[in-house]
Order: C-alpha cells, then structure tokens, then sequence
C-alpha cells in the first residue's frame, strides 16, 4: 500500500475536468489570475516533460505516461495551491483535490467549438459523445466523494463569470475553515 505523509495544505487543490472544448482552459486561466492558484494544464506538462508515450492512430492523440505524470506532480501537489485542468480524472490520487468541478455544455455547443478547433471524423463523434453520455460527470462521481463534486454550465461569457464567483466564494471558505487548524 502507498504510505504518504499527510501535511495540512496551506492552500487548496482545485480540479477542473470535462470533455475537450467544454472551456477547461478558458476559466483555469481566469481562475489562476484571480487567486494567484498555480494552473496545471495537464497536457502541457505531458508534453513538456516526456509523459507522452505512443501515438493514438484512431483517436489521433498521444497516450499519456501516466505514472511518470503523478510522480512528477507529487511534490507540488502536496503543497496546494494548485487549479489542475485535465480532460479525464480517474487516475490522479483521490487525496490530491479539495474539490472537483466538471464543466458541461451541450452537444451542438461542443460540436461547433471542436468543429472550430479542427476536430473531424471519429474524433469529433467521440468527444461529443463523451459530452451527451456524461463520461467525464461520471468518472469524477466515481473517484471522488460526491460532496466534492460539482457540475457547472459552461455555455456562455455569464455562466463563466458564474462559475468564477462561486469558484471564489469555495476557496474563500476553504480559507476560512483552514486557516487556524494547522
Ligand atoms: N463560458 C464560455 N462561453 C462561451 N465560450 C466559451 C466559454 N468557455 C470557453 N469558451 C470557448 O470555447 C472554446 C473551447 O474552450 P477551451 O477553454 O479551450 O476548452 P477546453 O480547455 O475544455 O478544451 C474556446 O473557443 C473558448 O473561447
């Protein structure tokens, strides 16, 4: 069994996850200038650090190294602090995250986003697919305590300054609950 020291985080993890185009990058970034929270684009570091083992043919996309990934996120996650933006979860520890938000669109909003990235084919069904069948809902209900969990509408320029305020009001309180504790 995994033996890992529990230190008290000065300040919280955040997860933000949801199919590809449901606008993960769009408010981790406002999220990160907002609170000064250090923003982990999952696919970025992937890249950057040789977490990236073959290429997916079918799906047209590297396969991630996952192991290699954690280990090398650990010690910057057990500080805290951290908005963590990735298009799956199930494999990260359920230990690392104060709190999971899942954003979610509809399927014509997502056909149109992805269809503007340049998604086709096989490609293009899957993600929208994974949307209408809430996959990612679903995988974050699975692996982590439903209490920490939350799905927000991603829609428009509103629901994202929605999702901001109440993103901001849960760290505030995280603040407050944890503040004298340690
Ligand atoms: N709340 C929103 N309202 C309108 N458009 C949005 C919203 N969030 C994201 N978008 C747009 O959707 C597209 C995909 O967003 P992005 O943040 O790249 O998604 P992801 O990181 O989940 O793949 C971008 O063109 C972005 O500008």
């Amino acid at each position: 069994m995994e033996v890992v020291p529990n230190i008290r985080r000065e300040a919280p993890n955040i997860l933000v996850t949801g199919t590809p185009g449901v606008g993960k990058s769009t408010l981790c970034q406002k999220l990160s200038e907002l609170t000064g929270l250090q923003w982990l684009e999952i696919s970025k570091i992937a890249k950057d650090n040789n977490c990236l083992e073959e290429f997916d043919e079918v799906y047209q996309c590297p396969v991630l190294d996952e192991d290699k990934l954690l280990d090398g996120l650990e010690e910057v996650m057990r500080t805290g602090g951290n908005i963590v933006d990735y298009h799956s979860n199930e494999f990260f520890p359920e230990r690392w995250f104060d709190v999971v938000f899942v954003l979610r669109v509809d399927n014509t909003t997502l056909y149109d986003r992805l269809t503007a990235r340049g998604y086709t084919g096989k490609k293009l069904k899957d993600n929208v697919d994974c949307e209408i069948f809430q996959t990612v809902l679903d995988e974050a209900k699975n692996s982590y305590k439903p209490e920490i969990v939350h799905e927000l509408r991603s829609l428009t320029p509103e629901q994202l300054q929605d999702n901001l305020n109440q993103i901001c009001l849960w760290l505030h309180q995280w603040m407050a609950d944890n503040q004298n504790l340690s």
